[in-house]
Order: C-alpha cells, then structure tokens, then sequence
C-alpha cells in the first residue's frame, strides 16, 4: 500500500510540478521527486557557475546520467528545467532501460535524451569512449549496497522502520564489487582514461564512508579540483561529489559544504578554497564611498604588468564592483619584478631579449606566452564587498577572490595577496587625503 502511495505522489509531483507524465514499475525503485531535484539543482549551479562574469553566449549543455533508472528522472528533470541541455541515460537492466525509453517517449524527449544500453562488460562511463565526445558533467545515483546481505544487516540495524521507501531490485540496489564506493571507485579510474572529454564528473552517495573513499581516491591521484555538498530533505542525507581534470574552478558556496563544526568528519576532505576573501586595512566605513572603492580597484589592477581588468557592471544581478580578471604571467611578485628589473639592465646593457618578453618569461609557467594567443595563465573575478556583506571585519571594505581557470593555485593566492595589498595602501592613502582635507 505504501509503496503504491510513494509511486503515485512521485507521478503526481512530475506532472503537477514539470509537466510530467512518468510511468514507475512496481518492481523497480520508486525515485523521490525533492533529493532527485537537489541533486539537478547542484549540477546547474557547476554548469552555470561564473556566468555572470564569464558572458559567454549561450549553447548547448550535454550530461550524461549513469544508471537512468526505468524513470530517467534525472535526464527527464535536467531537460524540463533546462531548454538547452541534451543528456544520455545509460541503463543496464533490461526491464529498467525499456521502461525509460517509454518515458522520455512519452514526454517527447526523445530528441533531446538518448537512453543507451549498459552491458557488464563494458565501461561505466562509456558514453566518453567516443573520441569526438565533449560533455559538460556526468551524474550518477549509483547502486549502493554491496550484497544481499549488507542489505539485510542494514535493515536490521535500522531499530525504526526507513523513512524513505524502497522498492528497488536487487540489480538497481547492488553492485557486489563494493556497492556505491566501489562503483564510483571506478567512475573515477575511468574518468582518468577520459580526462577532459567530461568537464564534471560526479556522482550522489548513501553514506558517507564512500564520501571519505572517494575523496582518498581522488587525492591519491593529485585530483585537487572537485566539489562536496549535502542534500537533506527532511531525515534523509546525501551526498555528492564531483571533480574535474580542468583547469576550471569552482567557487567555495557550491564546492564546499558552509559552517560545518570543527569535529566534524567531513571538514579534512573539504577541496582547497578558491574564494579568498582580502578585508582591506583599516579603513572605516565612512570615509570611503563604494564607488570610489571600484575606482581604486581597477586603477590598482590597471597598473599590474600582463594584467587586463574589466569591470561587469551591468553582471546578471546588476552589481557594479565585478571585475573580470585575466593574468598571462606572474608579473607581480618580489621575484618576478626583480628578474624582469635584471633582463631590463640586459637590454640597456646592449642583450638582444626584449623588455616585453622579459615579463613574459617569467614565473607562472608563461613562458611560451606571446601576447594574445595563448591561454592567460590565471583568470579570476574580484568582487568589492561593502563593510556590511564581509564576513570577516565587519566595519572594512573587502574583496573576494574567486578563481575561474588557472593551473598553480600558487599564483592564484599570491595575486590575491599583491592586489589586496595595493588597494588596501591606496584606500588608506585616499583616507588620509580625504581626512586632511576636511
Ligand atoms: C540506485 S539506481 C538509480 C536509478 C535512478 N537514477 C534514480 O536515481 O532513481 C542505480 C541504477 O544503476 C543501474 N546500473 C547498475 N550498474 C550499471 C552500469 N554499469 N551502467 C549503467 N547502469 C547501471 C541500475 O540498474 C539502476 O537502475
């Protein structure tokens, strides 16, 4: 009775929320509509993060869901809420890849989500064994037991009855070489086959053992760029993990699970931060006004060496105080500046190398940087946040780093700490003036 129940609020959700007409097989897992749609909601946040800055024109987004389930929900949820994405849903259940055909059919999708077949044999990531494929994220609500009888003990432990219903077969629940840790253990081997044919790998997990796994996995191979989160719909928990074999980054609100408690066990596998925040001096509230602040930012970066700045002012929430920021090379640390000042002296000293190459050459692994056609070796955005939107000196300007796309986070975090710096001097600069002349 209940398991009916569950099937026909899903069905219910699906239609009067997305337009939906889903079919759920009484013998396969019944999807709840609210985690399924966290989890789509996470991979549009990655899919979409930086757009504001990045004004790059519209096209097509292309995912791949592993193990699509008789419902597709996955795909079937992406494609509603999102008019420019395409997926694949691969499946390896028979009656369960039959029965997503006959959804995305019926919802008249089928131009838009290709359901493949699995085979046992074969990768779970095949779908990237084409060398022309390019996707733009992958997702995966993976098999989660190990054996029969892990689901057994699991339910035995359980002293009150699940709070979610279950009606999955045992194809759909258990992956016996490791339930979801082994399952996605192997997502990520063959993610480093693929490499960049996928911009985002990922996938949800039970438990948060596999949690730990994963991200072990993932540091034993130098896979630093990837992404935790938690979903939780009422007594429920999951979590979800994505990496990437880019350069691109994403910022800390979507890569890193915010205000966990200091003991708590998921804090040490937290990614790297790439949202640094630089509170400026001393500066106090009113002596500066915001639209000063900006000028001083942009004049601050305008004098960096290699360094173009735009500022996004008309960005998607209409914010002013957005620069766009790209750096061919490490042009502004002590080092730099000192070898750039010696190959100076060459030139004046009759050696052929030129000054403009001479910042060129320098750190920031730029060196076959001519300017304009290669990649900049840093991009970031710089936000100026007013006194009140700070979170760490609550009566100073700050500003918030976030990198974009970048191999050396070194150079990164040292062009976070040259730009903060030089505002911070010329805020306090302008302060002063400002104070003398009243
Ligand atoms: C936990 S279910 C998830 C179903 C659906 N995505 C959802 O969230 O409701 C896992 C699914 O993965 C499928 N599966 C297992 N191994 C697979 C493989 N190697 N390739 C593709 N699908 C697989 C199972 O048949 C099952 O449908």
């Amino acid at each position: 009775m209940i398991f009916a129940q569950a099937r026909c609020l899903t069905e219910a959700i699906m239609f009067g929320d997305f337009g939906v007409r889903l079919k759920i097989p009484e013998d396969r897992l019944c999807p709840p509509v609210p985690n399924r749609l966290n989890y789509v909601l996470w991979i549009q946040d990655i899919v979409y993060a930086h757009r504001d800055v990045l004004e790059t024109r519209p096209r097509r987004i292309r995912g791949i869901d592993v193990g699509t389930g008789a419902t597709a929900i996955y795909p079937i949820l992406a494609c509603k809420m999102e008019e420019t994405w395409d997926m694949v849903g691969t499946e390896i259940d028979d009656a369960s890849f039959t029965c997503a055909l006959n959804n995305v059919e019926a919802n008249d999708l089928h131009n838009r989500i290709d359901v493949r077949k699995a085979s046992k044999e074969g990768g779970i990531l095949f779908p990237l064994e084409d060398c022309d494929a390019k996707y733009d994220f992958c997702m995966c609500n993976p098999p989660f037991y190990a054996s029969a009888a892990e689901v057994e003990d699991l339910a035995r432990e359980k002293e009150l009855p699940p709070n979610a219903v279950c009606t999955g077969a045992d194809i759909e629940m258990i992956y016996s070489d490791g339930g979801e840790a082994g399952f996605v253990g192997r997502m990520v081997e063959e993610s480093e086959t693929f490499q960049t044919r996928c911009k985002w790998y990922s996938s949800m997990f039970g438990k948060m053992s596999s949690v730990t796994r994963i991200v072990e996995m993932l540091r034993e191979r130098s896979i630093t760029n990837y992404a935790i989160t938690e979903f939780v719909q009422g007594q429920t928990r999951r979590w979800a993990i994505a990496w990437s074999c880019t350069d691109s980054h994403l910022p800390d609100s979507i890569a890193r699970i915010p205000n966990l408690p200091s003991n708590h066990a998921l804090l040490p596998l937290m990614p790297p931060r790439n949202t640094l925040s630089q509170p400026l001096s001393s500066t106090e509230v009113a002596s500066l006004d915001f639209e000063r602040v900006c000028t001083i930012v942009s004049d601050v970066l305008g004098l960096v060496d290699g360094v173009t700045a735009i500022e996004r002012s008309e960005s998607e929430k209409g914010e002013k105080g957005v620069f766009f920021v790209q750096a061919r090379a490490n042009t502004w640390s002590r080092s730099a500046r000192r070898k750039k000042a010696r190959l100076k002296d060459g030139v004046n000293e009759g050696n052929s190398t030129t000054v403009s190459n001479a910042s060129e050459t320098i750190e920031g692994g730029a060196s076959n940087l001519s300017a304009g056609t290669a990649e900049p070796a840093l991009t970031c955005s710089i936000r100026v946040l007013r006194p009140a939107e700070a979170e760490i000196a609550e009566s100073h300007y700050s500003l918030e780093f976030q990198w974009i796309f970048g191999r050396d986070r070194s150079l990164f975090e040292s062009f976070a700490s040259h730009v903060g710096r030089k505002v911070g001097l010329q805020l306090e600069a302008n302060t002063r003036a400002l104070d003398g002349a009243a």
